[in-house]
C-alpha cells in the first residue's frame, strides 16, 4: 500500500469502524482510470437496474442515499435539486444494483421556470427503457400526490406496461392519522396490487399482505389492516386504469426514506429480484458522477436550502483551482457568479451568508469523498 492509501485505510477505520474499499474518485484522471478498468466479474453475477422515478421533492435523492449508503445524489427542500440523471451502486456478494435517480417530473414551463435540461425527459424514458424495475415513488404528505397519480407517470408507466413496477409511499413519519396510508394505497394502485384486489373490509378491520414486516414495523400502533382478496382479479386490469391510480404495481412499500426506516426491506426485495446478468461496475463502485459535478451539485444544494426561493436557481459555478495533496486531501476553489443584484445577499452581512455556504458544502463534500476538505467559494457578479 501507498502511504496515501495507508492513511486513507486509518481514516476509513477511524470514520467508519471497517475498512471501505468502495470509492468516489477524486479527480478526472481517477475518474478515468476507473470508467476504462475492466470489470471484474464475480461468480454467478446478477444484477438489477432500478430506475427512481417521482415528482419533485418527493424524496428520490434522500432514498438513493440511503439504498447505496452513500450521500451521492443532493438533497434539499427546494425542488429540482437533481437535475440530471444520477446513477448509485449497491453491491451484496454476487450481487449488484443499480440505481437510477431520475430529476422530478414536470412540465415544460417547469422546466423553462427552473432553467433544466430540455432533454431530461428523453434521458428519463431512455433510462426506464434500461431498466428491469420501475420504483414510482409518492410522497403521501402532499395532498396534491397521495389523491391522484401524476398524469406524466402514468403515461411513462403505460409505455413501459411490460416492466416490473412498484409503489414507494414515502414521508409516512409525516402522517398525522397511520390509517391514511391504506385509502391513499387503494386510490394510487385503483385497489389493485400484483393482479389481486385490495379490499377495504371495515373500517377497523383489514388483512395485511402488502409488505407484511415493513407495515407492522411502521405502523405497529395503529389497528388496521389492508385486505387481501385470496381471488386474482375478475377481467381484464387495463379495464380497471382509472387514470388516478395505476393497477399493475407488483408492490407496495410504506417508507420514510429520511428516518431510513423500511429501506432495508425494500432493498433486500431488489436484491431477491436480481436477475443473472453480466455488473455494469466494479465491485467498489459507487456512483458514475465526475468529482467535478459532485462539487457543484452539492453547493448548489446548500445554496437551495440556505437562500431565497429564486436565487439558487440563477447560479452557475466555475471551478478554478483543484488540487489532492500527498495524504489524499482536496483543495478547491470556486466561482459563484450570480446576478449582480443577488450578489450582496449571497455574501450577508459582514460574509456570513456565504460562510454558511462553505461551511456546510464543505461538511457534505467530506462525506462525499470521505477526505478532508478546503473549500473556498468566490462570489462574483455576472458580466453583462
Ligand atoms: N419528513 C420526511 N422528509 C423527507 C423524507 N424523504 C425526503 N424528505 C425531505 O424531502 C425533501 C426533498 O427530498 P429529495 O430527496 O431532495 O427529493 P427529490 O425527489 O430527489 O427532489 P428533486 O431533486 O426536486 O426531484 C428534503 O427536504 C428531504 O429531507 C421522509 O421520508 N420524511
Amino acid at each position: 500500500m501507498t502511504m496515501p492509501s495507508l492513511l486513507q485505510y486509518f481514516r476509513s477505520i477511524r470514520k467508519y469502524g471497517t475498512y471501505n474499499s468502495r470509492q468516489i474518485p477524486k479527480t478526472h484522471a481517477e475518474y478515468k482510470q476507473l470508467q476504462e478498468q475492466e470489470i471484474k466479474q464475480p461468480d454467478e453475477a446478477k444484477l438489477l437496474r432500478v430506475a427512481i422515478v417521482g415528482c419533485p421533492n418527493v424524496g428520490k435523492s434522500t432514498l438513493l442515499n440511503q439504498l447505496v449508503d452513500w450521500n451521492v445524489s443532493s438533497v434539499s427542500s427546494k425542488v429540482h435539486t437533481t437535475r440530471s440523471n444520477v446513477i448509485g451502486v449497491y453491491v451484496k456478494d454476487n450481487i449488484q444494483l443499480e440505481f437510477i435517480d431520475t430529476p422530478g417530473l414536470v412540465n415544460r414551463q417547469h422546466i423553462i421556470r427552473h432553467k433544466l435540461n430540455p432533454n431530461f425527459v428523453t434521458e428519463l424514458k431512455e433510462s426506464l427503457i434500461k431498466a428491469d424495475i420501475i420504483t414510482i415513488m409518492a410522497d403521501v404528505s402532499n395532498r396534491r400526490e397521495r389523491t391522484k397519480l401524476n398524469r406524466g407517470i402514468l403515461d411513462l408507466l403505460r409505455e413501459n406496461r411490460d416492466k416490473e413496477s412498484l409503489l414507494i409511499l414515502n414521508k409516512v413519519d409525516r402522517l398525522q392519522k397511520k390509517q391514511e396510508i391504506l385509502d391513499i394505497t387503494h386510490t394510487l394502485t385503483s385497489g389493485i396490487v400484483d393482479g389481486k384486489n385490495i379490499r377495504k373490509l371495515d373500517d377497523f378491520e383489514y388483512k395485511l399482505e402488502i409488505n407484511n414486516r415493513n407495515f407492522e414495523k411502521l405502523f405497529r400502533k395503529t389497528e388496521k389492516y389492508l385486505k387481501y382478496r385470496d381471488n386474482e382479479t375478475n377481467g381484464d386490469i387495463e379495464q380497471i386504469e382509472d387514470n388516478i391510480g395505476w393497477p399493475n404495481f407488483s408492490q407496495v412499500f410504506m417508507i420514510s426514506a429520511l428516518h431510513d426506516d423500511g429501506v432495508d426491506d425494500l432493498r433486500s426485495f431488489l436484491l431477491n429480484k436480481a436477475k443473472p446478468q453480466p455488473w455494469l461496475y466494479n465491485a467498489d463502485a459507487v456512483t458514475t458522477q465526475k468529482p467535478k459535478n459532485l462539487i457543484i451539485e452539492t453547493i448548489r444544494q446548500i445554496c437551495l436550502d440556505l437562500l431565497r426561493q429564486e436565487i439558487p436557481y440563477n447560479l452557475y459555478f466555475q471551478i478554478v483551482m483543484w488540487e489532492l495533496d500527498d495524504v489524499g486531501n482536496l483543495f478547491i476553489v470556486v466561482d459563484m457568479f450570480c446576478p449582480s443584484k443577488f450578489q450582496s445577499l449571497i455574501i450577508g452581512p459582514k460574509g456570513s451568508t456565504i460562510s454558511t455556504i462553505v461551511r456546510k458544502s464543505r461538511d457534505v463534500l467530506c462525506d462525499v469523498f470521505r477526505c478532508d476538505i478546503s473549500l473556498k467559494i468566490a462570489v462574483k457578479a455576472n458580466k453583462k
